[in-house]
């Protein structure tokens, strides 16, 4: 496998192996994901593209039958060692979910909630961040008249605008996300991806998408999994114009998957 890395790796994934029970669903996978970059992972159903990037802030551990092996270092330090709380690792490396899942609340009171649970009660200061979010989320302007409306009431797109916001009001780093315009319809997925490249300036982007149109679009590298294993990794240009491995060129010339 090769994996190209210009730029600062902001995660080492080190001979990484998970398992559900006995369900190896990630197998000896070594991967480098670069800062302010868009990562791709694509693959068949059920490689372990979602497993793979819920590793990455441990949110695969709600799972009860879940073990691991290897180590995953992010910014250098080990997100499995003792010492590291899971709960700072989740404010750093946040997730967005294929469907969008506002709370029942307001518009405002989602994307003031991270901030409120890390203790900001100033209605001012929540004020900015929410205005600051909305913006970085590209929503602002349609919802700003409208704040105190229930997230209900958006489109589906909007809603998932307005996730991407509640994620970027705790101020990560990273924000993993698993088929987040799978939902939505062409528009409101044009609008997502048009986000993705103007969020990556700021943040550090891991995305598992079906679409390989959609890697290809937005993506600076790209990761091919199968049956739990990373079979490529290369600058996304390279991996579809010219992949090294047979089994990468017959999925993304459409011959399986
Ligand atoms: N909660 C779970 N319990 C047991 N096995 C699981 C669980 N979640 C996933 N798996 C298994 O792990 C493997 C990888 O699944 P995963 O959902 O990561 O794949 P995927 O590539 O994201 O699939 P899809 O594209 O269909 O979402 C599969 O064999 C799947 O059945």
């Amino acid at each position: 496998m090769r994996a190209t890395m210009d730029g600062n790796a902001i995660f080492k994934v080190e001979d990484l192996n998970l398992w559900y029970g006995n369900t190896h669903a990630l197998k000896n996978i070594n991967m480098e994901i670069a800062q302010n970059q868009v990562t791709a992972v694509i693959g068949p159903s059920g490689c372990g593209k979602s497993t793979f990037v819920k590793t990455l802030n441990r949110m695969v551990e709600t799972v009860p039958s879940v073990h691991t092996s290897g180590d995953i270092k992010y910014r250098n330090q080990g997100i499995f060692d003792s010492n590291y709380l899971v709960e700072e690792l989740r404010t750093h490396v946040g997730m967005v979910f294929q469907k969008p899942n506002p709370f029942p609340k307001s518009i405002y009171e989602n994307v003031a909630y991270g901030p409120k649970i890390h203790g900001i009660k100033k209605k001012q200061v929540l004020d900015e961040i929410v205005e600051k979010s909305l913006k970085g989320a590209a929503i602002w302007e349609e919802v700003k008249d409208r704040l105190h409306e229930n997230a209900y009431g958006l489109s589906g797109g909007q809603q998932q605008r307005i996730c991407i916001a509640r994620c970027l009001a705790v101020e990560p780093d990273v924000i993993l996300m698993d088929e987040p315009t799978s939902a939505l319809d062409p528009i409101s997925t044009l609008k997502v991806e048009e986000l993705i490249r103007e969020l990556k300036k700021e943040y550090t982007i891991v995305i598992v998408t079906h679409n390989m149109q959609q890697a290809a679009r937005i993506s600076d590298k790209t990761a091919f999994f199968l049956n739990g294993e990373v079979i490529e990794m290369d600058d996304t240009d390279k991996l579809f114009s010219n992949p090294e491995d047979k089994r990468t060129e017959d999925y993304i010339t459409g011959r399986f998957g």
